[in-house]
Parts: C-alpha cells; structure tokens; sequence
C-alpha cells in the first residue's frame, strides 16, 4: 500500500465531486470495474456511503473488500467507472499493512500525521486516541518495536488523528486483545454519532453485528446485499452466502 497521505485527496483523475449521488450520500462508487490484469476485482458496482453510519462491508476472502477500500481512500484507480466524493469530505483508512515512520515512536508519529491535516484537530484529541485505544503503554516505544497488536492499534490512530468524516477500517480488530477490543469497539461505536461514519471490511461479521447501520456484503466482486442488517446478522450473512 503506498506511504502516501489521502485524506481531503481529490486528484485521482477518477475522483470527482461532480456527483449524482443521492441527497444524503457524500461518498460513493458509481459503476465501478476494477481488474488486475486477467482478474476482476469488482464488477460495475455501485455503493453509496452515508454521513452519520456504521457500516459493514462483509465477504469472503477474495471478494474485493479491499480493492474497494483502496479506491475509495484514492490509492488505486477504478478500470472503469467513478468514485464521488463531496468537497468537504476527509477520509481516513487502516488498511491491512500498517504504515509508520519505524523510527519514531508512536505518539511522535501520531504528532507528524496530526501535523498533515489542513485544519489539526487539538492535542488533546491525540491524548484522546492514546487513551482510547489502549496505546498508552507504548506511547514512547519505537513503532517497528511494537507488538502486532499494538501495530494495529498505532494504524488505527493514524487513521483517526486527523478526525476524518469517513473512516475505512480493514479487520480493525485483528490481533487486538479482547479487552483493547470491547474499548476499541465502544469508542467507534461513540465515533458514529453525529455525522462521522465508520465503514468496516472485514469477513467476521459477528464481531460487528450488534454495531452496524447499514450491511454491504459483497461476494466475487459483485454486490450481494446492501441494505439494513436483520435483528440476526449472522444468520442474514449466512444465507446470503447460500
Ligand atoms: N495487486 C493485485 N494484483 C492482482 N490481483 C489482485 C491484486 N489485489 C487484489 N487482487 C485480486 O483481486 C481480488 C479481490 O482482492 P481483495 O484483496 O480486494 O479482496 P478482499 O475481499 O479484501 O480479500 P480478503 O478478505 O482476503 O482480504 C482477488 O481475486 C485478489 O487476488
């Protein structure tokens, strides 16, 4: 994944804020196909993201979860089709690969990508995500030696410290202990409130089924369900794969 800084990114050439996206949408994939090489990735998909939600994008492995995260943070192009996005709207992400300066210990690069903001939310809000997130123990160590876990927990800060109105996670709470993830868990839940949205990629729905706003579900790059989540999420998750 590059190293690169996408928040308030609209340079993509198919990045546009042109949009015929619907009134209360300020995010969105509008027909888009995406290949690598013999493999498609997506398939004239679209999807609308909506201020003020949790919202699971769930699939199997292979599905395209993160191809479609990857377009929407601009890090990769669609094939074909567009990405919208209104001109006040910041994203943050988390993707699989974490990216920090290895050298720097963790509250100093939570101050570096502070410092990339156009407008820096206050030093207290990096207190904040320390607390919240359970970094405080590592706050002074080196990134590159941290744990796996606290790996995870430092991407997750960096995607948060700029206070993003979109926020794209990707198996947020992978190698995050069970006490770090019901805090973790509370605090995006807390996060959603008002108009910031939390959109999550992952395979394990039952870890979000008491969260979700809103369920995407997308199986072989092509888009199964999307829509609101049953009482039962899992049972609804099951019988669409069927
Ligand atoms: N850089 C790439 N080059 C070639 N093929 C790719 C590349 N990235 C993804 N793919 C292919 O695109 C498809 C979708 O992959 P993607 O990583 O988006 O799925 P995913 O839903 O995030 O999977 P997982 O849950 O396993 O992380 C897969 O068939 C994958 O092999």
């Amino acid at each position: 994944m590059p190293d690169s800084d996408t928040t308030n990114t609209n340079t993509d050439a198919n990045t546009t804020t042109t949009t015929t996206m619907t009134d209360d949408a300020d995010l969105a994939l509008v027909d888009v196909t995406k290949r690598y090489g013999e493999t498609t990735a997506l398939e004239t998909l679209s999807l609308e993201f909506r201020p003020g939600t949790f919202h699971g994008l769930i699939g199997p492995n292979g599905s395209g979860k993160t191809t479609l995260f990857a377009m929407l943070a601009g890090l990769t192009r669609p094939t074909s089709g567009r990405i919208e996005r209104s001109s006040a709207t910041t994203v943050g992400y988390s993707f699989q690969e974490p990216r920090f300066y290895p050298s720097l210990t963790v509250r100093e690069n939570l101050e570096i990508f502070r410092g990339f903001a156009d407008d820096p939310p206050p030093a207290s809000w990096l207190e904040t995500l320390l607390e919240e997130l359970r970094l405080e123990p590592a706050a002074d160590r080196r990134a590159d030696e941290l744990s796996g876990g606290f790996r995870k927990k430092l991407d997750l800060g960096l995607a948060l410290i700029k206070r993003p109105q979109y926020l794209l996670l990707d198996e947020p709470l992978a190698d995050v202990d069970d006490y770090s993830r019901r805090r973790i868990r509370a605090f995006l839940d807390d996060y959603c409130e008002g108009d910031r949205t939390v959109v999550v990629s992952t395979h394990n729905v039952a870890a979000f089924a008491d969260a979700l706003d809103r369920l995407t579900v997308v199986v072989d790059g092509d888009l199964r369900y999307d829509g609101a989540p049953e009482d039962d999420v899992v049972s609804q998750y099951r019988s669409l794969l069927e």
